[in-house]
């Protein structure tokens, strides 16, 4: 597939000046509760790395879930679940990290299943927020930055499994 890029929306600084602010934020919210975090993989492996290490002086632990529901660029709206969360989360503070967030439909089932199953509190932490391409009413609780609402590469977030690793968030042309 051809795939041409049409600009750069966030540069590998703005990433990390956006992942210092929620990983303040969550500090502030989370130090001395040693909350859960779960990536939804595959998209959130690049911002997960870089939070969780930004995020070393304080207590965590660590599990994933890997869902997806998007296929050749669209939302498919039906979510996959490959793999699910194997820790015990009950009566855990537990803390969702995906790198976008878009029809909201991900998060919106994942906190779902996670309050079915115990946990004590979900929130959501997310590298960018694309507000207007939710389907539903759902907010991220820590958001990086407000992008556009166009089918954004790189960061963690792939068309096919392509342009994932890209150091920096774009947009592609239509
Ligand atoms: O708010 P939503 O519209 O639900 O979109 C957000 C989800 O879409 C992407 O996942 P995708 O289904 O592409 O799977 P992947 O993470 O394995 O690439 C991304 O990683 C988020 O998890
Ligand atoms: N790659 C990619 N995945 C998404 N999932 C939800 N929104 C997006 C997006 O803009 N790009």
């Amino acid at each position: 597939m051809d795939i041409q890029i049409d600009r750069v929306i966030m540069d590998e600084d703005q990433i990390q000046a956006a992942v210092k602010k929620v990983a303040g934020e969550i500090r502030r919210d989370y130090v001395g509760k040693r909350p859960v975090m779960v990536p939804i993989m595959k998209g959130a492996v690049v911002f997960t790395a870089d939070l969780l290490r930004e995020l070393s002086d304080i207590e965590f632990d660590f599990d994933y879930v890997d869902v997806s529901s998007y296929a050749h660029g669209e939302s498919t709206g039906e979510l996959k679940v490959e793999v699910n969360v194997r820790k015990d989360i009950t009566n855990r503070d537990v803390i969702l990290i995906d790198e976008v967030i878009d029809t909201g439909l991900t998060v919106d089932f994942l906190i779902k299943e996670f309050t079915k199953l115990g946990a004590k509190s979900v929130k959501t932490v997310v590298a960018v927020d694309k507000k207007a391409g939710r389907k539903i009413e759902i907010e991220a609780d820590y958001v990086g930055a407000d992008v556009p609402n166009e089918y954004l590469l790189g960061y963690g977030m792939d068309l096919d499994g392509s342009h994932r690793f890209l150091p920096q968030i774009v947009a592609i042309k239509a």
